[in-house]
């Protein structure tokens, strides 16, 4: 009688274990089917290699006064010295060397001539170029392989020349922006003495504008044909920097016809230092050097960046990558009213004339968290998916609003490393990971305000204050509170810095420092985050060289 109610059981077993079986054995092909994927990969990745390091020529040069095998490969140069053989059997141990191809920019034929022959000449080899890094710095170096044979130099400098045309993303032609009134006026002079060779050496064509007012660069850029070009580069500090990224970011948003998004650069810029702190440049070359500059730039060195977007009632006021508002604002404000100072003292006045008349600000603080999944961007995620992600599509919901009195509010979408602040102004973000920091001091005392200040050029501890708060964001609102009462210049005497805010009369506009510009706007500010928008010659570091300490706080 229990037969019958039995064998479905039975057969649902059965079934239930082919089931698994079918699924053990469906898990165990995909893990094999992933295993053969692999050993693929691996495959092909060795081939590639192999191919990379087959030797394309085999020759003797004198290198000094010895004689060496040289081996070129796809990827490197290598010498060893040729060792006569010793009759007592003895050999020392060779001194060989090597260079890779990505760090060789230029390959020139060295001929014997007289002193004003401009042509001609017996061959004497030939002579390579190449970068050497020395900590943060890129150097130029240069090698030189003798044999006086024209064949066989020719054959080496026409294959090498044809191995170093397959790094396509180094320039050939190149708009240069020079700003003859950045800093100490000396940006023409940087770029004749140690640019202007290296681009020679690695036959980069130019075409030079030195500007000639603000806006200039600007103009330009709106106008010009940019696909002649392979690249943009600005000779000048911060103020060109920035005037130039907001160039190349419109000028892609007029070129797609799209009002609304912006669209990412089409050119990479190039930035030559020549201002007073540089923030940019040493963002994505470590270090104040215009030769490492003009080094990332010939050998093609590109990093992707993210920038922000300023917006004011819905009209785009600038492409950037950092703000600051409240202390950074006004020291700025204050900064700009002494124009007839030297750089360097005129900031130090403004900050120290700043901290003395310190006030918070009363406003209204707005963001959006950085998504999860984009903190971690850099490695994870694919970046043209993310570049498509746009933030307008979080809720309403997600936004965090605060209302209070805070000191200074900064938003950085790249580290902003400088010699001041070697791990940069804001650590906590990187150039490419689809966020900004945002900084918030809250109100404080001026001791603590200048203890949390201190710590930036020691990079430790600076937010480990209770009145700090740090978030990762991809967009940001500031709405000052507009209160009734007189505006702050007038009123020069000492406030209680604790207590009493900002007061503003309808109207007031309020002092931001956007990318160290000084920018006035009247009501609320969004800030939002575009992923990877331009692209600059450089890498990421994760700290500047330190060359400076100011001594005025
Ligand atoms: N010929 C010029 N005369 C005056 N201003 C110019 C000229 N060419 C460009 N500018 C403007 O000068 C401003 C400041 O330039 P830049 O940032 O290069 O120098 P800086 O202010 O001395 O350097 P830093 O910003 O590092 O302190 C930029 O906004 C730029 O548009």
């Amino acid at each position: 009688m229990s037969e019958p109610e039995e064998l479905p059981q039975r057969e649902q077993r059965e079934s239930t274990k082919k089931k698994k079986k079918a699924k053990r054995s469906g898990k165990k092909k995909k893990e094999q089917r992933e295993g053969e994927e692999q050993e693929e990969q691996v495959e092909f990745e060795q081939e590639v290699q192999s191919v990379n390091e087959c030797v394309v020529l085999h020759g003797i040069f004198k290198l000094g006064k010895k004689s060496h095998d040289v081996l070129l490969t796809r990827t490197k140069l290598t010498w060893t010295p040729i060792i006569p053989e010793n009759p007592t059997g003895e050999t020392g141990v060779p001194q060989s060397g090597e260079v890779l191809l990505q760090d060789i920019f230029a390959v020139k034929v060295k001929r014997r001539r007289a002193a004003g022959q401009e042509s001609g000449g017996p061959v004497l080899g030939v002579a390579l170029f190449w970068c050497r890094r020395k900590g943060r710095k890129l150097e130029e170096d240069t090698l030189h392989l003798h044999n006086a044979s024209s064949e066989h130099t020719h054959t080496w400098y026409n294959t090498l020349k044809e191995l170093l045309t397959g790094f396509s993303s180094r320039p050939t032609y190149l708009k240069v922006f020079i700003n003859p009134s950045s800093h100490k006026k000396e940006a023409v002079h940087i770029y004749r003495d140690h640019v202007a060779p290296l681009f020679k050496m690695a036959d980069i064509r130019t075409d030079i504008t030195v500007t000639e007012r603000k806006g200039h660069a600007l103009s330009v850029m709106k106008e010009c044909k940019l696909d002649e070009y392979d690249g943009v580069v600005c000779v000048g500090g911060d103020g060109s920097v920035a005037e130039l990224c907001h160039a190349l970011v419109l000028r892609a948003q007029l070129d797609a016809d799209s009002p609304e998004k912006p669209v990412r650069a089409a050119l990479p810029l190039g930035i030559i230092p020549a201002g007073s702190t540089d923030v940019v440049s040493c963002s994505v070359h470590g270090v104040r050097d215009p030769v490492t500059a003009a080094l990332h730039i010939v050998l093609g060195h590109l990093q992707q960046v993210d920038m922000c977007s300023f917006s004011s009632h819905g009209q785009l006021v600038r492409f950037g990558f950092s703000a600051m508002f409240g202390f950074g604002g006004r020291s700025l404000a204050r900064a700009e009213k002494k124009r007839w100072m030297p750089s360097s003292r005129r900031r130090e006045y403004a900050l120290v004339k700043t901290l003395a008349r310190l006030r918070p600000e009363d406003c209204q603080l707005s963001f959006l968290s950085a998504r999860k999944s984009n903190s971690n961007l850099f490695v994870q995620r694919d970046k043209d998916q993310y570049q498509d992600q746009d933030p307008e599509s979080e809720g309403e919901e997600s936004w965090v609003t605060n209302q209070g009195l805070y000191l200074s509010i900064s938003i950085m979408s790249i580290p902003c490393l400088s010699p001041h602040a070697p791990q940069g102004l804001a650590p906590n973000t990187s150039l490419a990971n689809g966020s900004a920091a945002l900084i918030a001091v809250g109100n404080t005392s001026r001791s603590e305000f200048i203890k949390h200040l201190k710590r930036y050029s020691s990079s430790t501890g600076q937010f480990n204050f209770s009145f700090v708060e740090t978030h990762a964001v991809s967009a940001v609102k500031i709405r000052p509170c507009s209160l009734i009462g007189c505006s702050e210049d007038e009123s020069e005497e000492e406030g209680d810095s604790k207590t009493t805010p900002f007061i503003h009369t309808e109207g007031t506009t309020f002092p931001w420092n956007i990318d160290g510009d000084l920018v006035e706007i009247a009501n609320e500010v969004l800030i939002r985050v575009h992923p990877r928008l331009i692209t600059l010659y450089g890498e990421e570091v994760e700290e500047a060289e330190s060359s400076v300490s100011c001594s005025c706080i």
